[in-house]
């Protein structure tokens, strides 16, 4: 299977939301990493064929999705960013609604709508309202949803927004279990979550393409990059304004990593990277969480 995301361009009005954007997709995760307004939505919404480009083209196959129709729909899972739910609804009959939505056989639904519920762990609460769970199984049932006609794509716009640290990890999990023979898109500005399952971090700033590779090679080209060592307030005040602080912790001096081309103090040594530091380093702004 392969997915070709075609020198997209998407314009609202004078706004170019994304540019001249081609990256080639095959099975795996793939994490979409940008802050807030690069692109990403924009780029899920052409990607899940709910939004026409104003130019490019996405391909499946060789094939361009626009004319699929059904054919896409069919094998394509989608995870909005702000999913409405029908907060009445219990978790088993909102599954059965997706179900019947699909066009999948009341017998079949049964069945797979027993099985997701396991996969994402709500079972036990499936006779709960749904507007009564947490973030969590809110974005966990999103997921289920998703998976129901057990797509060959599946993309998750921001699915971890509101969850806890401990919501995450499980959420994590369970995309690296479900990522088998699936390409899964997953958008985020949170670096962690897709830090130990994505196959390729895919880059996007201001709508273009920075960079597509393994979180290895990331780690491997930020080498050389990320500096630690204790300084004095006063060295601190002095510098602080010119390098990327990625920390700052006061004890025993001023203990800082910085990210930087260059070595920054004299005292200052190399530190091994993680993907937080790249993250600063191509968008320059604190790193969040
Ligand atoms: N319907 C629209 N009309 C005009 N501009 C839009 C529209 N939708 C998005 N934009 C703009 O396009 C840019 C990209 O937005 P998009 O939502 O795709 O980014 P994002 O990376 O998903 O950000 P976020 O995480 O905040 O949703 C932003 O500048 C946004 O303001």
């Amino acid at each position: 299977m392969k997915l070709i995301i075609d020198n997209i361009t998407m314009k609202y009005k004078d706004k170019i939301a994304v540019e001249n954007f081609t990256v080639k997709l095959d099975k795996g995760v793939y994490g979409f990493l940008g802050p807030n307004g690069s692109g990403k939505t924009t780029l899920m919404r052409v990607l899940a064929d709910l939004l026409r480009p104003t130019k490019g083209r996405i391909l499946l196959n060789d094939r361009d999705i626009s004319t699929m129709g059904d054919d896409y729909r069919d094998i394509l899972g989608y995870l909005p960013q702000s999913f409405g739910f029908y907060k009445s609804f219990t978790a088993h009959k909102f599954m059965m609604y997706i179900a019947a939505l699909k066009g999948i056989d009341q017998s079949k639904a049964l069945k797979k709508v027993d099985e997701l519920l396991e996969l994402v762990n709500l079972k036990e609460h499936c006779k709960r309202k749904i507007g009564k769970f947490s973030g969590g199984m809110k974005q966990r049932i999103g997921i289920a949803q998703a998976l129901i006609n057990d797509p060959k794509i599946l993309i998750l716009d921001e699915p971890t927004a509101g969850l806890d640290p401990k919501e995450r990890i499980r959420f994590r999990n369970l995309i690296s279990e479900i990522s088998k023979d699936r390409i899964v898109l997953l958008s985020t500005h949170i670096v962690s979550d897709i830090e130990y399952i994505a196959k390729e971090v895919i880059l996007i700033k201001e709508g273009k393409l920075l960079g597509i590779d393994s979180p290895d090679n990331i780690l491997e080209n930020m080498k050389g990059k990320v500096w630690k060592g204790t300084t004095t307030e006063e060295r601190f005040r002095n510098i602080k304004n010119d390098y990327k602080i990625s920390n700052v912790v006061r004890k025993n001096g001023v203990q800082l990593r910085i990210i930087s081309d260059k070595k920054p103090f004299l005292k200052a040594i190399e530190a091994e990277p993680r993907l937080e530091d790249m993250y600063l380093y191509y968008f320059d702004k604190e790193v969040e969480e």
